[in-house]
Order: C-alpha cells, then structure tokens, then sequence
C-alpha cells in the first residue's frame, strides 16, 4: 500500500503515552468499535457513493483494501478447486490470507490513541461496499459478498496499523532506518513475512528495499538460538526517546536487550 504518511503510527500525531487501561475499559473500547462496524454494516447504501467522496489517501486505503480482498477471494478460490479434486492433497503452508491473520491485531490499541481513524475506515469501508454493489453486475456474487460484511475489511486494517514498512525513495539497497541522507519516503508497503520480525535497538538484520522486493540480511554472526531482530525506528536516538518513539508510534514498551540494559541504568 502507497500513501504519504509513512509508516502508520510513526507519521501521524500519536498520543506520547498512552495511560495504562483496566480490562474493562478495553472490553468497552471494544464494544463501542464493533457497535460502530455494525451500525455501518447495516446502513443503507443507497446514494451514498454520490454523497461521499474520499480524500486522495483514503482512495489510497480503498485501493489496498480491495488488492488483499481479491487476493483473498482468489486464494479461497484455488483452495475450493484443490479440495473438488480427488486428488490427495500435500500439508499445505498457510496461504497469505491466513499468515496475514497471524499477525498482530493492532486495532484496539490504534483506535484508542487515534479515536478519529474509526471514521476514517467505516468512511473507506461504506464507500468500497456501495462501489461494489453499483458494480455488481460485473463482479463475481462471492467476490461482492467479501465486501457486504465489514470483517475481512477489518481484518486488513487491525493488521496494517504496526506491521508496514516505510518505502524510500529509490536509492539503490539502502537501509530504511538509520539513514543518513535527504531521500524522501514514498508511502509504505506490507511484507507479510517481514512483520514477524520484532524491533531491537541493536538490530542483528538489515532491510534493504530491492525495487518492490524487501531484502532482510543479517549484518553479524548469529549465534543458534538467536532471535533475528531489524529495527523500527533510527537507535541512534538515546534510550528514553528510543522508547517513547516505539510507545507512542508501536504502542509498545521495548524490551530488547539495550533498552533493558540502559534503563537499569537510568538512560
Ligand atoms: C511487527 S510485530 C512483530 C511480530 C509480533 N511479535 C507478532 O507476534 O506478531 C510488532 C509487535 O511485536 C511486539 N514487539 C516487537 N518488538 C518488540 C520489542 N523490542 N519489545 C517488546 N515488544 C516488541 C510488539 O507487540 C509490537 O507491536
């Protein structure tokens, strides 16, 4: 996905810290965001495609949304093929729908520091299912009905907000942290795979952007057993505002190995 943001969470105005929630605030949290999915869910679609037009970085989300929704499709496609064939079948790896699905859903904590993204996607949402609906007659019923509920939509978004990577502008494998240059970021982009990676803020793997590849190599011996690790943010930064970057941008406390080490230290 391409917009001019950068890397959602880093770009935007986060909350600094966001305040430690009891359960029962996230369960009402919850609540109140699956209350507002239905009620989009469930209202009429009729003339709203003409009364709401989107901002160039929402048609952006709408145009992402749509690629992995028909991937999707087209995935449960093939597999329906596979299983009407009598033929018996090799243990298959997780096609990339579910390996999107096991990656962190990110929904809640986004919400929470930025309530007015709600909006946002519903807005994307309603316009995507009224566009599909004013073009049902050239596209496939069980393609259209990915769009009716808001749930494979939701899916996408719960998982972009966290797991994305910066795009920079073309400067042949460079790094896209800890870089030193003027070059301009592009938007962003999901690289499945790439997303199981966590953050340390001293990374033992480098990412590289080969053209729309994403390269991951290792920049120093690894001993067995050791957790491979690249780096979301610049670690040049010293430890608090290392931190405090990866909280209000990642919603996370980061807890590598430099970052407990200076912090017993007070750094
Ligand atoms: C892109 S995902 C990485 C894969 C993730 N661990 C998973 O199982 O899906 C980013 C999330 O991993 C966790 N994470 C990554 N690096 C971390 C770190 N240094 N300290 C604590 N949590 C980390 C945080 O929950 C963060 O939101």
């Amino acid at each position: 996905m391409l917009g001019k943001q950068g890397k959602r969470g880093q770009a935007e105005e986060a909350i600094p810290n966001p305040t430690p929630v009891t359960n029962n605030e996230v369960d009402d949290v919850d609540k109140t965001i699956d209350a507002r999915w239905k009620t989009a869910e469930s209202s009429l679609m009729k003339n709203i495609l003409r009364s709401q037009s989107l901002s160039e970085s929402e048609l952006e989300t709408a145009r992402f949304l749509s690629s992995a929704i028909i991937r999707c499709w087209r995935e449960e496609l093939d597999t329906l093929g596979e299983k009407t064939q009598n033929t018996p079948q090799a243990p298959k790896l997780l096609s990339k729908w579910e390996n999107l699905l096991t990656l962190q859903n990110n929904e809640a904590v986004h919400l929470r520091a930025h309530p007015d993204t709600l909006d946002t996607w519903i807005r994307v949402y309603t316009f995507l299912r009224c566009a599909v609906q004013a073009a049902s007659s050239a596209i496939p019923s069980t393609l259209a009905s990915y769009f009716e509920g808001s749930e494979r939509i939701r899916d996408v978004l719960a998982r972009d907000h966290g797991n994305v990577f910066g795009i920079w502008e073309e400067g042949e494998a460079m790094p896209d942290h800890n870089r030193d240059d003027e070059s301009e970021m592009l938007g962003f982009a999901m690289y499945i795979d790439g997303s199981y990676f966590n953050h340390s803020c001293d990374p033992n793997v480098r990412k590289t952007r080969r053209g729309r590849a994403m390269e991951f190599r290792t920049t120093r011996e690894i001993v067995a057993g050791e957790e491979l690790n690249i780096n979301y943010i610049d670690t040049k930064a010293d430890g608090k505002s290392r931190r405090k970057e990866l909280l209000s941008g990642w919603y996370f406390d980061c807890k590598c190995r430099r970052c407990i080490d200076e912090q017993a230290l007070d750094i």
